[in-house]
């Protein structure tokens, strides 16, 4: 009898293919090999090895390994494999999101050497017309240690332009510099503060990489020193061959972060996020299949990397929301940090001034240990929060004059000011003033953004774009205006009512060029006074010593909202932007401006202890019978018609009543149309995670079977973070 493997293909299957094992090759699960399929070759990952093969069929055969070791080690095998089950969602495609892109493509796992240059000779032979050339050879030459091909691609230069320097010997090839070792370097060791008590007691609750499995909460208001206490853990407690894993919402936003980092320990830091290039990929990927002693910063997707010798995990900020993927396999990476660090008996460190429900919620059933540390660290104070009613307030690009005033007193002493909208461009809506008329997207059921840098009027949803005009599109009146706060507007009011200060305005619009965010953050550490505006971009664990206040200039979005996260949100963002004032030795200052100042949350608020208000929110929670106290998974639809959107869900929805689960819908979702599909969702709500857990695997398999209408798609969301 041949031996037979069982095997997972990178395709959207709920199902596994039978092939038979050649004699002499050894296979293991989490394995790459080539199989036969259809007509061509595909790469696929071994899951199981030894399997009964179904009667009738014949069976094709394994082409062959692609490594003899697994690609996916047993512990990241069995992560992913209980990620497919817990997301519902295809193992093979769980398993392949481990994979670098080259190695799903089925290239082979070998790093490609990156060709070092070094400029040599005079460069006066290039010819006088071959300006990029010489622009090549200037460039190399400014460079004395070598540059790597990919830099120089990266930098506008192309091979062509390479090869060409070198086949006139103006170029040549030389071995690669070692990064520099920074763990020596004495001026900088100089510069680690030592903890204060309040941060030598935290981390003293924090149990040991060799304690095995404890997860902890640390909940640390902002600026308290989280992020020197990960430092000061991981020099204590990680041995040199160990790895760690240490993962942030966003890596492009918060470049310091990483810097603070690479302070401490040098070439060991290597980081992963989504703007690395394939073969930045695959390098990355091999370190840590290999076991090498890394410690690895990385956004969600980190959290599947093959590691082999892990033995921590922290979590940055992990209330956030970028934690959870949006589409496709939806996981939350801080989730699976979680159970990583279960199944691989070492300790992980959740890390937050806001921590999410979920986390209070595991504290407090003792699932989670909680550690404190409820003051900032060096001298500054937390900042004072106080509510600015605007309600018949005459108000200039958002702003009320007691707000521009307070901007004025803190600019004159020299400091710097954060202005936080909830919306980037200039104003959330273009309206007619004589027809009523607003601008829609044609594709999506909202409304266009005005975009006035640009000229454009542009879709938030769909990207959808056109160009703004003066006049109203259908009855042509002249008045026709923006409606609303945008950054770009908030901007233009402050640059007026300030013009001899910097306004510097963050935005996803402002900092798209690579490096932009760089520039603007070195600005803002000069220290020198001027107004920041942006986005919740701003709120993300920055850390500017001069920003003495910050106006927040509409905190109303979130207060009616009916997703039933919609309050979390908005606390952990008004804090967390609160956050960035007064970090320095000065204290700092918030005004929030709403037209709802007596709104019991934004008074809650202004006392400033999360705990309490998280406490308040688990209790309506709990009335409410939402997550954490049951289990949520939703259940959506996009169609070309509403009809056949809301017809799947139909007929789910019965399946799920014979359990005993509730179920909420089906409904459109709030945006019912986007990108020209049409979006519907049933919401089902368990007591029992699995008895929600097998009736979604039963579900799945009845939609497999059945012929769906055409032109409809449906996708699980398990934990979901946005109900609307
Ligand atoms: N023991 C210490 N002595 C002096 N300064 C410190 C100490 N610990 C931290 N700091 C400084 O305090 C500031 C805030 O620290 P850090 O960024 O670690 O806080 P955090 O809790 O991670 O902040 P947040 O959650 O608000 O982003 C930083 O400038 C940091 O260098
Ligand atoms: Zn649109």
């Amino acid at each position: 009898m041949p031996l037979i493997a069982r095997i997972a293909l990178n395709r959207p299957l709920r199902r596994l293919f039978d092939y038979i094992i050649p004699e002499g090759l050894e296979l293991t699960p989490g394995q790459r090999v080539r199989i036969p399929f259809g007509r061509q070759q595909a790469t696929g990952l071994v899951v199981q090895v030894g399997v009964e093969p179904p009667p009738g069929i014949t069976l094709k055969v394994v082409a062959g390994a692609m490594e003899n070791w697994p690609a996916l080690p047993a512990e990241t095998f069995k992560l992913l494999s209980w990620a497919s089950d817990y997301y519902q969602h295809p193992l093979g495609e769980c398993l392949f999101t481990a994979l670098p892109p080259a190695l799903r493509r089925g290239r082979i796992a070998e790093e490609k050497k990156d060709q070092w240059w070094r400029a040599i000779d005079s460069g006066s032979t290039i010819p006088a017309n071959a300006h990029k050339q010489k622009a090549l050879w200037d460039w190399l030459n400014q460079r004395s240690n070598g540059t790597p091909t990919t830099d120089i691609l990266r930098a506008g230069f192309n091979r062509a332009q390479l090869k060409a320097l070198q086949e006139k010997q103006l170029i040549e090839v030389v071995s690669p510099a070692r990064p520099a070792d920074f763990n020596e370097a004495p001026e900088l060791l100089a510069r680690r503060p030592r903890l204060s008590e309040a941060q030598t007691s935290a981390a003293e609750q924090l149990a040991t990489p060799d304690e095995g499995f404890s997860a902890f909460l640390l909940y640390g208001i902002t600026g308290s020193g989280k992020t020197e206490i990960y430092l000061h853990y991981l020099k204590e407690h990680l041995g040199n061959q160990d790895q760690a894993l240490v993962l942030v919402p966003e890596i492009n936003l918060t470049p310091q972060t990483v810097a603070r980092f690479q302070h401490y320990f040098g070439a060991r830091i290597v980081v992963w996020h989504s703007a690395l290039n394939d073969s930045e990929r695959l390098t990355t990927w091999l370190k840590v299949r290999n076991g090498e002693p890394v410690i690895l910063v990385g956004t969600r997707s980190a959290a599947l990397l093959p590691f082999t010798n892990l033995r921590t995990i922290i979590v940055d900020e992990e209330h956030d929301s970028s934690y959870k993927q949006g589409e496709g396999f939806r996981y939350s990476g801080r989730d699976l940090a979680v159970y990583r660090a279960h199944l691989n008996k070492c300790p992980v460190i959740l890390g937050s001034a806001t921590p999410s429900l979920e986390s209070v919620h595991n504290a407090k059933q003792a699932k989670y240990h909680l550690v404190k540390l409820e003051e900032r660290a060096g001298n500054a104070a937390p900042p004072v929060i106080s509510l600015l009613d605007i309600r018949s307030r005459p108000l200039e690009g958002g702003l009320s004059r007691p707000a521009l005033n307070a901007i004025e007193q803190i600019l004159a002493k020299g400091e710097q000011a954060l202005v936080f909208v909830n919306r980037r461009g200039f104003a959330p809506v273009m309206m007619c003033f004589d027809c009523g008329h607003m601008v829609e997207c044609p594709r999506c059921d909202t409304r266009l953004t005005y975009h006035r840098r640009d000229r454009a009027m542009r879709c938030h949803h769909c990207d959808y774009q056109t160009a703004a005009t003066e006049q109203c599109p259908k009855c042509k009146s002249e008045a026709f205006k923006p409606v609303g706060q945008g950054t770009e507007r908030t901007e233009d009011i402050l640059a007026t009512a300030f013009p001899d200060t910097p306004v510097v305005r963050v935005d996803r619009d402002s900092t798209q060029r690579k490096g932009s965010i760089q520039g603007i953050l070195n600005q803002v550490n000069t220290g020198k006074p001027c107004v920041l505006v942006g986005t919740q971009m701003l709120a993300k664990g920055h850390d500017f010593p001069n920003v003495t206040l910050v106006v927040v200039v509409n905190a109303d979005g979130g207060l009616f909202s009916v997703d039933f996260r919609a309050p979390e949100q908005l606390i952990q963002t008004l804090l967390q932007v609160s956050g960035r004032a007064g970090r320095g030795t000065k204290p700092g200052k918030v005004l929030v401006q709403t037209c709802h100042s007596d709104h019991p949350l934004l008074k809650t608020l202004c006392e400033g202890h999360y705990l309490d208000i998280a406490d308040q929110l688990l209790k309506e929670r709990e009335e409410g019978q939402f997550p954490p106290f049951r289990a949520m998974a939703i259940f959506r639809t996009e169609g070309d018609t509403m009809e056949k959107s809301l017809q799947v869900l139909d007929t789910i929805k019965p399946l799920a009543n014979t359990t005993g689960i509730e179920t909420w819908g089906p409904l459109p979702a709030m945006i019912a149309r986007r990108a020209d599909k049409h979006r519907a969702q049933l919401i089902l709500n368990a007591r029992n995670r699995k008895k929600l857990n097998s009736l979604l695997t039963g579900i799945c398999q009845e939609l497999d079977q059945r012929k769906l209408p055409a032109g409809v798609k449906w996708m699980i969301d398990v934990d979901p973070q946005e109900t609307g």
